[in-house]
């Protein structure tokens, strides 16, 4: 089977506790005396779902919690921005041990009590969407496995500050996660896997661009997360111009390998589909959409486009009108698809991914990371 190739995450100075394996960690508790068993408590204490609360303290020896956190932090990644949208959106800019920084996301629910949240894989992006704006800045590097994390511990402690729980984390941030995803992977783990208790996999959804390969790595992964699949587009001309991977990797291709996936998953795969005015959006591309998706257990999410100024063909591009966005969705729907339309989430701040971040160079006069 083609492998697709991994980038290795450049390696930052310090590290956080996050970003250490199980393995790592015992080892090193067992080198300082304590016993190998104490390693569960203490992942438990840092990422359960009540962190601090439901590991009772008299379990781990006295001084080990506080040995472990001042050897390695509970985070390394600092708050560089936050900005707070009036319909409760909260977007983070953390700022990496290295300088460079990411955007995590959190949005409230409809429950009052519940939020989801929205994290990066990659610092930047390779694949050149021309409508996106995380990928004009190009790739920097692949986050570790702890910094994945890490955005998620950030963004319970924000749920948690407004009386929220964060109930799902969905890879839509910064990056094509299909090529992390060795990182992605081991990040996954150490927040759903049961033993820890503070997600469950069907909690966490995978979003890719349609790299096929790492649809096929992900299926024999079989963690029973979700598959996102960005679609845009129902033919291959019109998403090979929105996005450069549609070039390598045929609609018919990428939609066979989400199957791969339901099959062996059992999960329902969310198709990714930003309305663009007059690109994407005619009903007749609606009509074809639901004619590809007939038989297969696929749903479609539309999604508003969020402007982002000039693209990297130098395009703009709008989002379609409400009118047309509703017409789309009843054509959808009349042909069988089953289609929800995503609310736009913080209009009012830099909402579209890599937003915030470019807005933050421009003002700090350099991207974060470019520092050295
Ligand atoms: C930022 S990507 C990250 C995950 C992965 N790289 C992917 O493409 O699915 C998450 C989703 O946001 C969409 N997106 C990117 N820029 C957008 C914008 N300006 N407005 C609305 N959606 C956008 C992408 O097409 C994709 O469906
Ligand atoms: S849409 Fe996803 S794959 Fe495309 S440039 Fe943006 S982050 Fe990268």
């Amino acid at each position: 089977m083609l492998r697709i190739p991994i980038m290795p995450a450049t390696a930052t100075a310090s590290r956080s506790l996050p970003d250490l394996s199980t393995e790592e960690l015992t080892a090193w508790m067992t080198a300082q005396g304590y016993k190998a068993t104490h390693t569960l408590p203490v992942l438990r204490e840092v990422y359960g779902a009540r962190a601090g609360e439901h590991v009772p303290k008299d379990r781990l020896p006295a001084g080990l919690m506080e040995h472990v956190t001042s050897t390695f932090p509970r985070v390394a990644a600092s708050l560089a921005r936050r900005q707070v949208s009036e319909d409760g959106t909260c977007k983070l800019l953390l700022r990496l041990p290295d300088g460079r920084t990411v955007e995590s996301v959190l949005m409230p629910d409809y429950h009052a009590d519940r939020a989801a949240g929205c994290i990066s894989s990659q610092v930047g992006c390779a694949m050149g969407c021309d409508f996106c704006a995380t990928t004009q800045t190009g790739f920097e590097r692949n986050l570790t496995s702890g910094e994945i994390v890490e955005q998620f511990l950030h963004l319970r402690r924000e749920a948690q500050a407004t009386g929220r729980t964060l109930r799902t984390v969905v890879f839509m941030g910064m990056g094509e996660p299909m090529l992390n995803l060795r990182n992605v992977l081991e990040a996954v783990r150490r927040m759903a896997d049961n033993k820890l208790g503070a997600l469950g996999w069907r909690q966490v959804t995978i979003s890719t661009v349609g790299i096929v390969p790492g649809i096929d790595e992900l299926t024999e992964a079989d963690l029973g997360v979700h598959l996102a699949v960005s679609l845009h587009a129902p033919d291959d001309e019109t998403r090979a111009a929105l996005l450069p991977m549609g070039k390598r990797f045929a609609v018919q291709d990428v939609l066979a390998a989400a199957d791969r996936y339901q099959a062996q998953s059992g999960r329902i795969t969310t198709i990714q589909y930003c309305l663009l005015e007059g690109v994407n959006d005619s009903l007749e591309q609606a009509r074809e959409l639901a004619r590809l998706l007939q038989g297969r257990r696929m749903h479609v999410n539309l999604l508003r486009y969020n402007p982002t100024g000039l693209s990297l063909k130098g395009r703009t591009y709008a989002p379609s009108s409400m009118e047309q966005t509703e017409s789309f969705l009843a054509t959808l729907r009349e042909h069988g698809a089953v289609a929800h339309l995503r609310r736009a989430r913080g209009p009012d701040i830099d909402a579209a991914c890599g937003q915030l971040r470019r807005r933050a160079a421009e003002q700090g006069g350099k991207l974060a990371g470019a520092a050295s």
